[in-house]
């Protein structure tokens, strides 16, 4: 497609050296004006760029480049003048104008060059733009955080709350829930998706570098600070922050973070230069804040201003079946990569599954499923190549989603198990009659394994 640029020049012979110059390039449509009056005629047109010559006959440049922008905010505009001083072309930058060229015989090839930078610097924000749109996409709740528990719904229906409105959110659950997943699912389906999610981990940076890290600093701030560096909350400007293991932060940091959110503004360290924000910030943490606060670890007044909605993430044992369909959703992706074809779980590996208490959660399950692909055989997960981590493998895990007579099922089939199926043995530790799981076993309740 054509890359249409306006030429506004009064003198008609040096607008034609640029048009024609710039003309070498057959992908770009030059259309010249000599009058400011023309030039805003024509605006409609959506011009990819614009040069504005500084000493326009009807309209200085910077009048012409202020009524340009009033229309089009984002339009690249080139000012060209014979004017040397520096003053005029700071001025000018000030503004928003994105280059300013004097006018001498090397014009045409700056021009050439400014041209080329440009053009490459839309291509890449119009790529990002795009890839903030993908992700957008990807990260639409239901696509990315699987599970159709009630009490995952719960989370869905906190999240749609905090998309509407800038509020802050503050995570918790344990590790592994799906903290990070969450903020970023609310980023991109809100409106700050246009703009950055930066996450940083409190617990994963060096105390001493916490404050530089989130709020840059300047050059020379502290031995080391060989040049300006802008910080995390800079970077996050116009989009979202997330601030995880939040609990972690130090006390003298706390109330630093606490003036750069009362403000709404931050200064780098070792400098002065205020720095406006409009950042959503998202926090999270696996531990009870106001426990924390309780405990006086945790600031008060930070805590009121950064809890803005809650979001509390069960457990992954709490989310009943998500579990096997979170393990075949694993599982799946796993399989595509690795182009190993349909991966199914047999019906005891899908027991071993739902009775483990996955205290890493998701992530746990995720490792597990993976390594239980790689030992399985004919695409087929039996319960034996199920491994977990944890030691606490033989407790009874007691889903909220079962009835009383399922429960029952449970402990029998768990008393059974250990006994090698020896129905009396079973019946005595749990001091119940031997007929009532003859019964069970009968009626296709309870199934006896054969070992
Ligand atoms: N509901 C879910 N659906 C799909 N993947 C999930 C879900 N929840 C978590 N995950 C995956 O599990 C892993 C851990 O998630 P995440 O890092 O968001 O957890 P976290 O709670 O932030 O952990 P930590 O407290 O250790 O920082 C990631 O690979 C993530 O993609």
């Amino acid at each position: 497609m054509a890359y249409t640029i306006f030429i506004v020049e009064d003198d008609p012979w040096y607008g034609e050296i640029l048009a024609y110059h710039l003309s070498l390039n057959p992908d770009y449509k030059i259309t010249r004006f000599e009058t400011a009056k023309d030039c805003l005629a024509k605006l409609s047109a959506k011009p990819d760029l614009i040069t504005i010559d500084f000493s326009l006959p009807d309209m200085k440049g910077d009048e012409l480049f202020k009524k340009v922008r009033e229309i089009y905010p984002s339009v690249p505009v080139i000012i060209i003048s014979a004017q040397e001083e520096v003053s005029v072309a700071v001025n000018l930058l000030k503004l928003g104008v994105t280059d300013y060229l004097v006018k001498d015989e090397a014009t045409k090839d700056l021009l050439w060059n400014s041209v080329i930078r440009i053009k490459e610097n839309q291509s890449l924000k119009k790529e990002v733009e795009h890839l903030r749109e993908e992700l957008g996409q990807k990260y639409s709740f239901q696509k990315t955080i699987i599970g159709q528990s009630e009490n995952l719904k719960r989370v869905f229906t906190m999240m749609e709350k905090a998309v509407k409105t800038n509020i802050n959110v503050s995570v918790t659950g344990e590790t592994g829930t799906g903290k990070e997943v969450v903020a970023k699912a609310i980023h991109y389906n809100s409106e700050k998706r246009k703009k950055n999610f930066v996450a940083v981990n409190m617990a994963a940076i060096p105390k001493e570098l916490i404050e530089s890290e989130l709020f840059g600093h300047e050059k020379g701030a502290f031995t080391g600070a060989v040049s300006r560096k802008a910080g995390k909350f800079e970077e996050a400007n116009g989009g979202s922050i997330f601030l995880d293991e939040i609990a972690e932060l130090d006390l003298s940091l706390q109330s630093k973070l606490l003036r750069v959110l009362q403000e709404r503004e931050v200064i780098r360290v070792g400098g002065n230069e205020k720095i406006k924000l409009d950042v959503r910030l998202i926090v999270a943490t696996h531990k009870n804040l106001a426990d924390e606060v309780k405990k006086g670890n945790f600031r008060e007044d930070l805590y009121f201003r950064i809890m803005g909605l809650p979001i509390e993430l069960p457990p992954l044992r709490e989310r009943g079946n998500d579990v096997l369909i979170l393990a075949k959703h694993f599982a799946d992706d796993f399989a595509k990569e690795n182009k190993l074809g349909n991966i199914q779980f047999s019906k005891e590996a899908k027991e071993k599954l739902l009775k483990y208490h996955f205290p890493g959660n998701v992530r746990e399950l995720k490792a597990v499923t993976e390594l239980g692909i790689v030992m399985c055989e004919d695409n087929e997960i039996k319960a034996d190549d199920i491994t977990f981590t944890s030691t606490k493998t033989d407790d009874l895990f007691i889903p909220e989603y079962k009835t009383l007579r399922q429960h029952t099922c449970d402990i029998i089939n768990h008393y059974l198990k250990k006994n090698s199926n020896d129905v009396v043995a079973t019946a005595k530790a749990l001091d119940i009659g031997k007929s009532t799981i003859y019964k069970m076993i009968q009626e296709g309740e309870i199934e006896v394994a054969n070992n």
